[in-house]
Order: C-alpha cells, then structure tokens, then sequence
C-alpha cells in the first residue's frame, strides 16, 4: 500500500508569484491615498497594523495597490491556512454563487450545511454522535456554545483562564484576559465569568498536574462547580500569545469537568483546522472536548463558524432556539467543503509539520544569536518566539514589547507581514498559510534576522 507520503502532492499553480517585492516606500503613494478617503469615512476605532491596502493575494502573497509583494506570515490572523485565493476554494465559491448564495437555513436548508456538519463530526476529536450549528464569527461561535452549555446543564457560571480571547461581543469581552484595546470603555459586560489562572510553563514553572490542580482549586473557591455550565479553553491560546499549557494540564482539566458535570468547550477558532498538524488542536493533548468551536481557517477566507458538540448536549437547545440569518451561508459552507477536501488531497496536515521544522529551524538559529529571544513555542505553523528584556531570558523574563514592535516595523518596510501577540505585546507570531514554501520562510526569516540585529 503506497504510504501517503509517497502519494505526490499536485504542484499547485499560483496567480502571483511567490516573491517579497518592495518597489515603493511602504505604505505607497496608492495606498496613501486609500487611507486619506478611508480616514473620512471609517473610525478610528477600526485600526489596521499595516496601511497597506491589498489589491491581490495568492499563496503566500500579498500585492498592495502599489504593486509591492508582502510574505504573509499572519494569514488574516489564521484565516487563509490554506493560502490565500486557493483555486479549489474560489472554484467551489464561484460555482455556489451561480447556483444559491442565500436562503436561509431555518427558512429552506440546502446540502451544503449538512455536509460541513459531517465533515466537523468525523474530523473533531470523539468517536460519539455529535451536532453542529453554523454561525458567522468565532465570537458568534463561543457565544452558541455558552448558551447550549447553559441550556444543557441549567446552571450559569461560564470559567476562562487568564491570557485567554475569545471574541468582542459583550459576552465574549467578559471572557478576554485584556482589557485594552477590546473592552476599555464599552461595558457594562455579561456576568458569571470566572477567570482562573491557566498553565504558563516559561513563567510559571509548573507540572500540567500542578497548574490544573491551581485552575480547580481556584474555580471550586470562588465559583464551585455546581454552578458551572462550561469551562472555555483555547489549547493553544492564540492571542495570548501562543501559549502552550504544561503536558496533562488540559487532560486533567477535562477530567474534572466531565466529573463534575460541566461542559468543556475546546475554543478550535485559532488553533483549529490543520493550523498545528491536526485538524483540531486538542489531538495534540489527548483532548476529547464536549465541544469544539471553529471558525477562522474552515472556509478560506469566507466568514463561517461551527459549534460541534456531543448529541446530547447540542440536543438541548429547543426548536428554534439556535439560527441567525447569514448562518452556514451556502457559499461560505461551499467553500469550507472545499477546505476540508484540500487539506485531505494536499496533505496540509504534514505540510504544517514541514512549516513547524522550518520555523523553529530558523528561529533556534536565531535565539542563539540573539538573547532577547527567551522562548521558541508552538506546534505545526502556530509557533510564536516570546521576547524579553536583554539579559533577563533565565531570570525575570521581563516583557520586551519594544524590540516586538521594532522588528515588526523594520520587517514590513522589507515585504515580510508578521503579527504580534500576547497580553504584554511581546510575542511575534508566525501564523503562515500551509502554502508557504521552506524559501519563502527563509527568506522571511533572514529579513527578521536583520531586524534584530538592527535592535
Ligand atoms: C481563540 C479565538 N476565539 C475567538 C475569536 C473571535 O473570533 P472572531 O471571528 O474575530 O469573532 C478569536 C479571534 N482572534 C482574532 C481577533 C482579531 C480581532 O478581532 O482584532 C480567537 O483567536
């Protein structure tokens, strides 16, 4: 039987070339102006890291209005994993659009849903029978699950970890760690959150035992577990800063959970679909979640989420209960099914393997040049280097936002899109789509390399 690592990945065709491309001062005369009619008409509050204004992306690539070319190592935060304008995902979206682009489900549903139901149910951890309901956004998608967790076990009290995201609705900015930029100012936010402290292992030193023994006891003080509905954990917190709990840390967690009857979502928006190797993160862990929250990379760019959880518990929400007008959109199901296709045709589980060695290949090379590089972290191509003050990398460890900031600068000036993260700002994280060849990581990589060395 021919292993499937011998079975040849088609060579995919790309619409632009491959290629960081600098041909004008960044941002450009074109996208200058774009900024100067956007300033009149859009608030301030919605901010953009790079006012550059995309004309084109394929690949790995971005094209701004100008004609310069970016390396995308940010993927729209996770979005385009599978690359930007994949030919089977525009195919699979332009056919849709010919034939429905909107009914509403809950008024006259369409095979397109279903099938991403049962895609989410084969390919989430659990062999059990398992529901979805399809919803816009990630925030959308965490608040879904809150609700059927809290119809499900009649109690209120929903728990989070410190560091955690999950969205910027009332609901979902109670849950955040970090306040600022999200919640300052907009409140008063929803009640019974319960914020327990998650597993930090650069900071905190301690077993995943140890760290899960420090989250319950927190919880069974200050909120108890008879009054939890859910217990909300990315296992991979995703703009926390990557941070990836101690070994047994979320296995201990879901023991308890499922002892005490609270329902254990697993927030997949960030980590989930093929991003660390596996179609959702928990793989990584051991995890079985009651419920799995995806969103970002499920449709290729189109905006669709998924709440996928135990029969039982999905089944709880009454006729009618569950909906919203543009949920599972045809178009955007259409696309997701074609995602899903992709990264079984593609093999994008192992090329995110390939990302991850060459990545941390890269950035090993790197931290031993340079000491501001305290910790390489991640799995698959979620891998994220926590920077720290100059001589502080075995002791204090203390935030080094500025070098962050400075390196994301000198890199986008140079064609190459990196994002930070973490609750001090001083992560860089390296959030590529799976169609990033090991070239172009080496090439982004060296222009990095120069920016520290410019610190
Ligand atoms: C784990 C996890 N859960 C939930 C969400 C929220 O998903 P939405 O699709 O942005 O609502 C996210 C979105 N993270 C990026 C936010 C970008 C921004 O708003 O500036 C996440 O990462």
């Amino acid at each position: 039987m021919t292993d499937i690592l011998d079975t040849p990945v088609a060579t995919p065709v790309y619409t632009v070339p491959q290629e960081r491309k600098i041909v004008t001062a960044v941002p450009g005369p074109k996208s200058q102006e774009l900024h100067r009619r956007r300033l009149e008409v859009v608030p301030p509050g919605v901010s953009s890291a790079l006012p550059v204004y995309i004309a084109k992306a394929n690949g790995a690539i971005l094209v701004d209005v100008d004609g310069n070319q970016f390396i995308d190592l940010g993927a729209g935060i996770g979005v385009t994993t599978i690359g930007h304008t994949e030919a089977s995902v525009v195919a699979a979206a332009a056919a849709q659009l010919h034939d429905v682009t909107h009914t509403l489900f809950t008024i006259t549903p369409y095979e397109e849903y279903v099938r991403v139901a049962e895609l989410l149910a084969q390919h989430t951890p659990g062999d059990f029978a398992k529901r979805t309901v399809l919803v816009n956004s990630g925030a959308e998608a965490v608040e879904n699950g809150v609700k059927i967790a809290r119809k499900h076990t009649g109690r209120n009290g929903v728990a989070v970890l410190e560091h955690a995201y999950h969205g910027r609705t009332n609901l979902t900015m109670a849950m955040n760690y970090k306040a600022s930029p999200y919640a300052t100012g907009f409140g008063p936010f929803a009640g019974d959150v319960y914020r327990a402290p998650n597993s930090y292992p650069y900071h905190d030193g301690l077993s995943g035992a140890e760290a899960a023994a420090r989250t319950i006891a927190y919880l069974e003080k200050t909120v108890g577990a008879a009054d939890l509905a859910c217990l909300v954990v990315e296992p991979i917190q995703g703009e926390g800063g990557f941070v990836v709990p101690a070994p047994g840390y979320l296995t201990a967690l879901q023991e308890w959970c499922t002892a005490e009857g609270i329902v254990f979502i697993a927030d997949e928006i960030q980590s989930g679909m093929a991003r660390t190797g596996e179609y959702f993160a928990s793989s990584h862990f051991g995890l079985v979640p009651d419920m799995v929250l995806s969103a970002k990379g499920i449709a290729g760019g189109l905006p669709l989420a998924g709440v996928t959880g135990r029969a039982e518990i999905m089944d709880s929400a009454q006729p009618g209960g569950l909906g919203g007008t543009f949920g599972g959109n045809p178009v955007a199901a259409a696309a997701a099914v074609a995602v899903f296709e992709s990264i079984e045709s593609n093999d994008l589980l192992a090329e995110a393997k390939r990302i991850e060695t060459a990545l941390v290949g890269g950035l090993t090379e790197l931290q031993q040049k340079y000491d501001v590089i305290g910790e390489i972290r991640g799995i698959g191509a979620m891998i994220a280097i926590e920077l720290v003050q100059p001589g502080t990398a075995s002791t204090t460890k203390a935030p080094n936002s500025d070098a962050v900031n400075a390196i994301v600068s000198y890199a986008t000036q140079r064609g190459v899109l990196v994002l930070t993260a973490g609750t001090y700002g001083n992560v860089l994280r390296f959030l590529p789509s799976l169609a990033t060849s090991d070239a172009l990581i080496a090439d982004a990589l060296s222009v990095i390399d120069e920016a520290f060395a410019q610190l």
